[in-house]
């Protein structure tokens, strides 16, 4: 049990959730809670219902039956306890907006042209956002143009920007696509950290799931209209995706890793194409895991339900 147990709080609850679209069920009955503090990954094929999952709990998606709540109150768009980092690396802006313009304009809820700011409310609002910047390690590049910065010093200004007004939970969709190991590992961490030292709950959609299988509480498993949901050492096995998907499932521990593997005949019949997993890894692997030498399942075990 971790120290501040007993303080945690339930920023996400999710009862009953169920979306479909026409007679395509994407999940039901999902029954989900993230404490403060606590990290869930949410794998799943293309087009399982990962992003509009997010979607939900941005407010952006309303549920055909069930109930959501977020740090206790129904979801409305634009809430200022909710950060979220797209799917999108780019941004759409001038070639002249600095990293430091797109960290200021998360302070005032991600909208453009903030009233101009004069003497100490002004020297306030530039030592918060250079706080922000030095958090995720952009200050060298904090007065660079976005357009020219690098993939992962890209997603650095977009996580600062999100968590700018110190949301009660950070949702990021695909964070770490089109990064290198090396700043998938390093935007990970920078995540992590934030959430240990902030208690910021965090639900993290993603294919590539090994960067952040040290840090992950739960994982959330989307297929064909089913899921799992537990901590990754009990979704994460050979039974447990095999009964999940219907069809025989590995998976492997190779090299301190987990790689998912199906037999490529697999497919057919199964209500989501495995193959679309396949695609992400390139070698019939579903998803790389899962260096089992950072977990401490005594840890996560405080947030089994
Ligand atoms: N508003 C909508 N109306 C109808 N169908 C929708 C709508 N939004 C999403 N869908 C469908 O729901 C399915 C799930 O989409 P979603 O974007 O949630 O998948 P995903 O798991 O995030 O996929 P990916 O890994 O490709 O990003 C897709 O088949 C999509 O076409």
């Amino acid at each position: 049990m971790r120290e501040a147990d007993s303080q945690r709080k339930a920023v996400v609850e999710l009862e009953k959730a169920t979306l479909a679209f026409g007679d395509r069920t994407l999940w039901s009955d999902l029954d989900l809670i993230i404490e403060s503090g606590q990290f869930v990954a949410v794998l799943g094929a293309n087009g399982a219902g990962k992003t509009s999952l997010l979607k939900v709990l941005l407010g952006e998606q309303s549920l055909n039956s069930g109930t959501v709540r977020i740090a206790g109150s129904p979801v409305r768009r634009g809430s200022d306890v909710v950060g979220y980092v797209p799917q999108r690396v780019g941004i759409d802006s001038g070639v002249m907006v600095k990293a430091r313009d797109v960290v200021r304009m998360g302070l005032d809820g991600h909208r453009w042209g903030l009233p101009v700011q004069f003497g100490a409310k002004r020297r306030a609002m530039r030592r918060t956002i250079d706080e922000m910047l030095a958090a995720v390690g952009a200050t060298a590049f904090a007065d660079a143009p976005v357009s020219m910065l690098s993939g992962g010093e890209l997603q650095r200004i977009r996580i600062a920007e999100a968590l700018a007004c110190d949301p009660d939970l950070l949702i990021c969709d695909e964070p770490l696509a089109a990064l290198d190991l090396r700043h998938q590992q390093e935007v990970a961490a920078l995540i992590d950290r934030r959430r240990r030292e902030h208690d910021t709950a965090v639900i993290f959609v993603t294919h590539e799931i090994n960067p952040i299988l040290p840090y992950v509480d739960q994982v959330l498993y989307l297929a064909g209209g089913r899921f799992r949901l537990g901590p990754p050492d009990e979704v994460m096995t050979s039974a447990s995706l095999s009964a999940l998907y219907d069809a025989p499932v590995d998976v492997i521990s190779a090299h301190g890793r987990l790689v998912v593997v199906a037999a490529n005949d697999m497919t057919a019949g199964l209500p989501q194409s495995l193959d679309d997993h396949a695609a992400h890894s390139g070698d019939g692997a579903l998803h790389g895991l899962h260096d089992h030498g950072h977990h401490d399942p005594a840890d996560r075990s405080a947030w089994r339900r």
